[in-house]
């Protein structure tokens, strides 16, 4: 075949052709007993009970393709949907992917999806069982992951409601980095940081931590997707409780992101989305290594960021 009659868009291949493609590269486990290729995949459980999330993105509205690559779209999708496993105090046993996309989508750009979906999927352990193909209208174009996951013999489920009045908060990792990122790819000042360009691309969650602090007794958990104070609010108001969060515990964060984003940086830190770091409250004897202490969960409703209720700002897909 001449290079002029390669397939080069979605147009140019039919599903089965695209399909037989992507099949063999895909991650699997020795718990998938029936994997891509047929009416429903087959997935061994361990336990009783089966952790299900599904998280979507969609272009112009949650990646622009001058910004990120197919490669960044397909990995953060996985970050997105094992944080909120994560996030649970489980560990992610299957991944389903839908692709939506129109007939001009270049092929090149759906391989580099599949890539960088795969890569993730192997770095955090799990398989891809597999999906969905639609078409649709010129411009749009919508990938969509639907995440399993379980708990390891003898932990429970982390709610987001349990938080309870002398319970210490606490973060897995950084804050703002992805919202920090985010803003230098809207002034073009990419080469400013590309360590945080690179964190809004492809954001990094030790998902590990949350298995972890399960393990010692977190009392409520999410994964920071909206923004540190929103998220946290919803702690509180699942829990009838008050986060007290330390300001000048963030002081350092704030103080890392300051040179790219001036004053911008507290800002990010607060209300910065697509993070995926886990926010948790713990009894305050049983925080395990590798968390941040950053606050305090006290009698009250809301947020409160050093002593001053916060309103959060933050991110919401119908106001943005
Ligand atoms: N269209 C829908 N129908 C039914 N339930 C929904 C729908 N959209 C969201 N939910 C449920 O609402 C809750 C909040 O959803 P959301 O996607 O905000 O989850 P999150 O964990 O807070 O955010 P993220 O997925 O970004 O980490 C989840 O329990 C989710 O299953
Ligand atoms: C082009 C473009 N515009 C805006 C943003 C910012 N953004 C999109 S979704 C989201 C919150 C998390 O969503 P969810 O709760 O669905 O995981 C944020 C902060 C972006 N990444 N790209
Ligand atoms: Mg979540």
């Amino acid at each position: 075949m001449s290079a002029a009659d390669e397939p080069a868009t979605l147009g140019d291949i039919n599903e089965d052709g695209l399909l037989a493609g992507i099949f063999p590269g895909l991650p699997t486990s020795d718990r998938v007993l029936i994997g891509p290729g047929d009416d429903a995949a087959l997935l061994q459980v361990r336990t009783g009970a089966t952790l299900a999330t599904t998280d979507t993105m969609v272009l112009n509205r949650d990646w622009r393709d001058e910004w990120s690559t197919g490669y960044d779209v397909g990995h953060k999708l996985v970050t997105q949907n094992v944080a909120d496993v994560a996030a649970m105090g489980g560990r992610c046993t299957g991944l389903l992917v839908t692709l939506v996309a129109d007939a001009a989508t270049s092929l090149t750009w759906v391989r580099a999806f599949n890539d960088g979906l795969c890569q993730a999927a192997v770095d955090a352990g799990t398989a891809v069982l597999g999906g969905d193909l639609s078409s649709a209208p010129v411009g749009v174009r919508m990938v969509s992951i639907t995440a399993l996951g379980e708990f390891e013999a003898g932990v429970s489920p982390v709610r987001r409601s349990g938080a309870r009045v002398g319970d210490v908060v606490a973060v897995s990792g950084g804050l703002g980095r992805a919202a920090a990122g985010l803003l230098l790819l809207q002034r073009g000042r990419e080469q400013d940081a590309p360590h945080l360009v690179d964190f809004q691309r492809r954001p990094v969650t030790d998902y590990a931590q949350g298995p972890a602090a399960a393990r010692s007794g977190a009392t409520a958990m999410l994964d920071i997707s909206d923004g540190l104070v929103r998220d946290a609010g919803r702690i509180a108001a699942a829990s009838g409780v008050l986060l007290a969060i330390d300001d000048a515990v963030l002081r350092s964060d704030v103080d890392d992101l300051a040179p790219y984003v001036g004053d911008q940086a507290r800002q990010c830190v607060l209300a910065g989305g697509e993070e995926h770091t886990l926010l948790a409250t713990f009894p305050s004897q049983s925080v395990p290594a590798g968390w941040r202490v950053i606050g305090s969960v006290e009698a009250g409703s809301g947020v409160t960021v050093g002593g001053e209720q916060h309103s959060g700002g933050g991110w919401d897909h119908f106001s943005a």
